[in-house]
């Protein structure tokens, strides 16, 4: 069982403001304090209606939310959410600013359904409305996403992007997502990348761990598996890798950067320019999502000893019927062929698993342009800003089921043992839906099993009692101190 909120639980611990990292978490903490006024004047006044009724919620719902104040009652309590007179949802909204995606799921959990508004103080125009509703989410990301584009908030907030096809919509976009696409699935990327990653998981990975665990020494896995995806993306871009895996872990960044960008400058000229830039802007894409994505995999599989058996029998008949013999521990340490592996089926069925549950882009931002009535009923309207947090998606038990926090890969695969890829399709939000999703999906997974592969088939990796793992509040769904490991070779 994912440890971690139980979607029937309610909003029990509120935690402190904090800064957040996200343009919005700024905003929202300038408005809390342009109104801390307001909130000194009216605290003592401050009666709670109690539980808001069907109909009202009906209303709020359908965009027709009215608060109405008799004497002293200022403030509403929903299940897991207040709505104040002046204020609207933001003390909610900043007391959780430090943990969205958690508390996300618990509002969507105590209301019992997949939609509500959040809105700013009066005369802000702050007015949020967050979806974790499929028939929305198809609605939105796919049969409607001309009328959901980015929109200039969003620009502004992933500003260091610049124009590239993250950021921007409309034409500009259309022209890049068509020429990245021809990029992708070429052979020429393919095969690049499927190299890179064996390279950096042999001559880097491997080594590291064959020491770590000769020596006993502890260490950060979150670390390695982001230095891992920034290897095969420097290795990708530039021609050569940063040796950010050697044993020391060299901390020195830039002038590592430095000295790898002035051997690319060389590099650079051995391949198309088009193709050059496209790399270059599609690191930036890949590093901290294939992290994030190769972290919560190796915590879920290490507390769940059954799916790591599962993983290394598959590897292990994969081995047998290329060498035609049975597999022996032997040969050690064994690297595996990113050709042979991108077909097993059960490590696939728990790459997604894992991403269902711990999704490394934990939301997705729009906006409206014309006003819309949602699958669910719910009345957007232009300009209003629309959250999707991926992240509560995967955990809703009306989704995903009631053993929905459950990392069980089994339900990825049919009766036949084919992978279940038509039912769970439209639900699995990981890489986003429709027009734009993500471009990279297949050689994520490229990447990610090289690793994986290689990592549970070789070591044991034993997660160090007394961690508190749980997200880093950051679009990218890192963990937020890291998970601490020690490693052992794995007798087969
Ligand atoms: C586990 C790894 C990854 C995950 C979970 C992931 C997820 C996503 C998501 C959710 C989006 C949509 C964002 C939004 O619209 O809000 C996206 C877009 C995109 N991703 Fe990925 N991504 C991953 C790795 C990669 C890699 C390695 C590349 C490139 C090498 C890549 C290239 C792209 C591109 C180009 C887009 C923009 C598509 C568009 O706007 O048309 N991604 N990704």
């Amino acid at each position: 069982m994912v440890e971690n909120i139980h979607c029937r639980q309610r909003a029990s611990s509120w935690s402190t403001v904090s800064a957040s990292t996200s343009a919005g978490g700024i905003r929202v903490l300038m408005l809390l304090i342009a109104n801390a006024g307001w909130i000194v004047f009216l605290s003592p006044a401050i009666v709670d209606f109690g539980e808001v009724g069907e109909e009202e919620e009906e209303d709020r719902l359908l965009g027709r939310y009215h608060v109405r104040v008799f004497g002293l009652f200022l403030k509403k309590t929903s299940q897991a959410i207040d709505y104040w007179l002046f204020l609207g949802s933001l003390p909610s909204l900043a007391r959780n600013s430090n943990r969205l995606p958690e508390w996300f799921t618990e509002v969507f959990c105590s209301l019992g359904r997949g939609s509500f508004f959040l809105d700013g103080p009066i005369f802000s125009n702050l007015k949020y409305f967050v979806t974790c509703h499929d028939k929305n989410i198809e609605y939105i990301l796919k049969s409607h996403s001309n009328n959901f584009p980015k929109g200039p908030e969003f620009k502004q907030v992933f500003d260091p992007l610049g124009d590239g096809i993250f950021n921007v919509d409309a034409d500009a976009w259309k022209v890049q997502r068509r020429m990245a696409h021809a990029a992708f699935i070429s052979s020429e990327y393919k095969g690049l990348v499927s190299n890179m990653c064996r390279g950096v998981v042999e001559d880097q990975v491997v080594p590291l761990l064959v020491r770590l665990a000769k020596t006993g020494t502890t260490i950060d896995l979150q670390e390695v598996c982001s230095r891992f995806a920034f290897d095969v993306n420097m290795n990708t871009i530039f021609g050569k890798h940063a040796n950010y895996l050697s044993i020391q872990l060299p901390s020195n960044d830039l002038a590592e950067a430095i000295d790898a960008a002035q051997e690319g400058v060389f590099y650079r000229h051995t391949m198309s320019m088009f193709m050059w830039k496209l790399m270059r802007l599609f690191g930036i894409a890949g590093k901290d999502t294939i992290a994030s994505g190769l972290i919560w995999f190796f915590w879920l599989v290490s507390k769940t000893p059954s799916v790591e058996k599962n993983i290394i029998e598959e590897l292990k008949v994969l081995m047998s019927s290329k060498t035609g013999k049975l597999f022996e521990d032997g040969e050690w340490p064994l690297v595996f062929d990113s050709d042979d592996i991108n077909g097993l089926v059960y490590l696939h069925a728990a790459l997604c698993e894992s991403m269902r549950i711990y999704p490394p882009v934990s939301y997705s931002r729009k906006t409206v342009l014309s006003e819309a009535v949602l699958p669910d009923g719910s009345l957007v309207k232009p300009g209003m800003e629309i959250i999707i947090p991926f992240y509560s998606v995967g955990r809703m038990p009306w989704i995903w089921e009631e053993d929905c926090l459950e990392f069980r890969p089994e339900r990825w695969i049919d009766d036949d043992g084919k992978l279940n890829r038509h039912e769970n399709v439209s639900k699995f939000v990981a890489f986003s839906l429709g027009p734009s999703s993500c471009l990279g999906k297949d050689l994520s997974f490229t990447q990610m099993k090289a690793l994986v592969a290689a990592v549970l088939f070789n070591f044991q990796i034993e997660v160090l009692e007394g961690q508190h793992v749980r997200p880093k509040p950051a679009i990218s769904l890192h963990m937020e101190k890291g998970l601490e490991v020690k490693i052992q070779k794995r007798v087969i």
